[in-house]
């Protein structure tokens, strides 16, 4: 059995601009600077505009906080008015970027392919991807949402290599979940969860499956985080609005506590 370290990031959306960044991250790495918390990773996923005052900050201050970005252009460069490429985050020093976010599905027309296209633009770039799938509430109510989920599992990593596809972060994401503090239940989460790293299994092998980290995402908060991770195949949190709140996100990363 494989030991998976839990990685709860914060998806900070639209928010904070570079200034309110850093006094974010500055109160996080305070706030977990008197404990060791190696035994989870923690991440942000700052607006484009933070990253090089992220970036600064946690080289400067040597600090173990990941970043990364939110989302990433399926194109290494050219004519893409308003995008942002793999290398742009790269020389930045990101380690994660998101991809395939429902509000990016849902606002910007993102499809299977455009979410593959850019799984496959961050790993050309040395960037790991949190793919982020889930059902809508119609999806889920008609009682399809496994079904559509690893229908999105299966078309973020199409034709994904073995050796990259072991990296890559999944966030489950029911999207009635999402903003709505409507959280999904952890058996209802655990069984959409097993249930990917059952897909991953069949693409390419238990033991691949066996490595890949889950996330759960949906009206996170630190009263319910510690009975989501109880589950045994969810391995972290993707957490929205409750990121933005620096002692709530801190207590989130320290489920173990409570
Ligand atoms: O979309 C999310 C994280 O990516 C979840 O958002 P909330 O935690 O605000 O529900």
């Amino acid at each position: 059995m494989t030991t998976r370290t839990p990685l709860m990031a914060g998806n900070w959306k639209m928010n904070l601009n570079h200034l309110e960044a850093i006094a974010h991250v500055q109160k996080l790495a305070f706030a977990l600077a008197d404990k060791d918390y190696d035994a989870v990773e923690v991440a942000v996923l700052a607006p484009f505009t933070d990253l090089r005052s992220v970036q600064t900050l946690v080289d400067g201050d040597k600090l173990k906080i990941k970043y990364g970005a939110q989302d990433i252009s399926a194109h290494d460069g050219g004519a893409y008015t308003g995008e942002i490429s793999g290398p742009m985050l790269a020389k930045l020093k990101c380690t994660y970027v998101a991809v395939g976010h429902s509000e990016r599905r849902q606002y910007h027309a993102e499809t299977d392919a455009i979410v593959n296209a850019k799984v496959k633009a961050a790993y050309k770039h040395g960037l790991t991807p949190i793919l982020c799938v889930g059902e809508e509430l119609d999806v889920r109510e008609a009682g399809n949402h496994v079904e559509h989920t690893l229908a999105q599992v299966e078309g973020g990593l199409k034709d994904l290599a073995a050796e990259q596809a072991e990296s890559v972060v999944i966030a489950y994401e029911p999207v009635w979940a999402i903003g709505t503090g409507k959280v999904c239940g952890a058996d209802d989460a655990q069984e959409v969860c097993a249930a990917i790293r059952g897909k991953l299994a069949e693409l390419y092998s238990q033991e691949l499956a066996d490595k890949v980290r889950i996330q759960y995402g949906g009206s996170v908060k630190s009263g319910n985080v510690a009975e989501i991770m109880a589950k045994p195949d969810i391995d972290g949190a993707l957490v929205g609005g409750a990121s933005l709140d620096s002692d709530e996100f801190v207590k989130i990363v320290r489920f173990r506590d409570q």
